[in-house]
């Protein structure tokens, strides 16, 4: 079993019976889903879903799941997800998929929000690894690409998988890809992309996550704030 795999199990031992339980997306979040159904027909476990993806849907389908869908809801016991970074403060970068809007939605309706990860996400600042994925509507990318470069942002618009257009969100966003001054800090950042008119979401999750679990080399540790 490997590392996203132990985390995932790990994770799935914390659902009770008779919760509603989001889903995230992502590989470690499939191996969450697929363990939850199995704890479903072996354990007898009485549970329902909801999902922040398409995919996800599709896969918690595909295993036998009860889901609900996001227009029915007004909370969740439980949101399991992965990350794509992780600060020692427990700040997520988040949303190299294209349902972020979903998943913060869902990160913050749920009473508690369990991260799931290995170890080669931790890092000592968000965008170390990744640049933050950021979601605008068509008509506004071009402005709002300009109030973040006017706060010292970089990047352009994430290309699609052939290369030969634009990646676009199940919402129908385009998704600005921008790196921004290291002196920024995750949290003027996180409030700055917050205010800037015409964002949709971002990927920098702040103070939403209750527990992180990271595995390391087949030990899961518990990581909170
Ligand atoms: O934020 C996400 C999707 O929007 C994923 O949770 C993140 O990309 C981690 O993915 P993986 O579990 O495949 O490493």
């Amino acid at each position: 079993m490997n590392d996203k795999e132990l985390v995932a199990h790990y994770a799935a031992q914390q659902v009770l019976d008779g919760m509603l339980v989001g889903l995230g997306t992502g590989s470690t979040a499939n191996y969450f889903i697929a363990e939850l159904a199995r704890r479903v027909k072996d354990d007898a476990l009485n549970i329902q879903v909801a999902s922040s993806s398409v995919i996800s849907t599709l896969k918690a389908q595909e295993q036998g799941l009860s889901i609900v869908s996001i227009e029915h809801l007004e909370r969740l016991d439980l949101y399991v997800d992965g990350a794509d970074e992780i600060t020692p403060d427990l700040v997520l970068l988040k949303g190299r998929g294209s349902d972020l809007v979903r998943e913060k939605l869902m990160a913050r309706a749920a009473e508690r929000f369990l991260v799931i990860a290995d170890q080669s996400k931790l890092v000592s600042r968000i965008g170390e690894k990744f640049s933050i994925p950021i979601e605008v509507p068509p008509f506004a990318w071009r402005l709002v690409k300009r109030s973040l470069e006017a706060l010292g942002g970089h990047g352009d618009l994430r290309p699609n998988a052939n290369k030969d257009g634009f990646w676009i969100t199940s919402h129908g966003s385009l998704v600005l890809d921008m790196t921004f001054p290291e002196s920024m800090g995750n949290e003027r950042l996180n409030e700055a992309l917050n205010s800037t008119p015409g964002v949709v979401e971002h990927g920098i999750f702040h103070g939403l996550a209750s527990v992180v679990y990271v595995a390391d080399n087949g030990q899961v540790v518990e990581k909170r704030r």
